[in-house]
């Protein structure tokens, strides 16, 4: 059977180059063939895994300089029959694509959000006057940059390649050890044991806004002598103030202590949604 991978388009993102190491992965490891389809969301990518147009999808979930990505959190939170099934780091190296002649020609910068923060400070000191404009993905821009030559784009040298366009400056991410990981889901009837788990992500609500309330759900952990790899909240939009705690837990799901973790979790949580349990590869450069 070939399956279909979501990722977010259009062709030679980031996500597309995470979706496609997981593509050869399964190739290699698994002997399955499949496919890549891109979205321009990555809440659309997501879906398409729930509405069954692919069965599987690769998002982005955390940058090691930007921080999490906010559609990402929400869209699990709300897609209650996904699950994390993998998940992948990779390096992240940006370099500024345009048809101008000097940097100084350059008027206004294309990117992905997250992307354009991971270059702020290039882009302070190089390109000071330009405009930096928000696009839905890294190469959603990269069709028009040849027709505007004071226009330049931040994607990847990959992607400068598939749409044949120069590259005017390298390594302009502001810490060169930038990394993003991502997060292979799938419908949780539909998931695979690859390898065996190491991580478990969930979130949580609590029952009210009063002191020691996510306190208590974190002591849970302390006491039982789980790490905890990352904490995150999010509005849960009910209210102006009110929130979702998202954790990254360094234990699988099936464990003792993570069963009676999760026992004594639910007792002090309104509702609690577990995300998958799974384990990490990390992409070399
Ligand atoms: O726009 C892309 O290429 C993405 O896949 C999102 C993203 C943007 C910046 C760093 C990592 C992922």
């Amino acid at each position: 059977m070939s399956l279909a991978i979501a990722h977010l388009g259009p062709a030679g993102t980031y996500s597309e180059q995470a979706a496609s190491f997981y593509l050869n992965w399964l190739k290699t490891n698994q002997g399955t063939d499949a496919t890549l389809s891109a979205y321009p969301t990555i809440v659309k990518s997501l879906q398409a895994v729930t509405t069954e147009q692919t069965q599987i999808a690769v998002v982005p979930v955390e940058n090691s300089i930007e921080g999490s990505v906010s559609m990402t959190m929400d869209s699990l939170w709300q897609l209650d029959s996904l699950r994390i099934q993998q998940a992948l780091v990779l390096p992240i190296n940006h370099v500024l694509i345009s048809c101008a002649d000097s940097w100084d020609k350059i008027e206004t910068v294309f990117s992905h959000p997250q992307a354009l923060a991971q270059c702020q400070q290039w882009l302070a000191k190089f390109l000071p006057n330009a405009n930096l404009i928000p696009s839905s993905s890294t190469t959603e821009a990269l069709e028009r940059i040849p027709q505007i030559p004071t226009t330049a784009a931040i994607s990847s040298h990959r992607a400068a390649q598939l749409y044949n366009l120069p590259i005017l400056a390298s390594e302009i991410n502001d810490y060169p050890e930038n990394c993003t990981r991502f997060w292979v889901v799938a419908q949780a009837s539909q998931e695979q044991e690859l390898f065996t788990p190491t991580h478990t992500s969930l979130a949580f609500s609590t029952p009210a806004n009063i002191p020691g309330a996510l306190v208590k759900a974190l002591e849970v952990f302390a006491h039982l002598g789980i790490n905890l790899s990352r904490i995150e909240s999010r509005p849960t939009k009910r209210s102006l103030g009110e929130y979702l705690f998202f954790l990254d837990i360094e234990a699988p799901v099936n464990s003792t202590l993570m069963a009676s973790a999760l026992a004594e979790l639910t007792s002090c949580t309104e509702v609690l949604k577990i995300f998958g349990s799974y384990s990490v590869l990390t992409v070399s450069k």
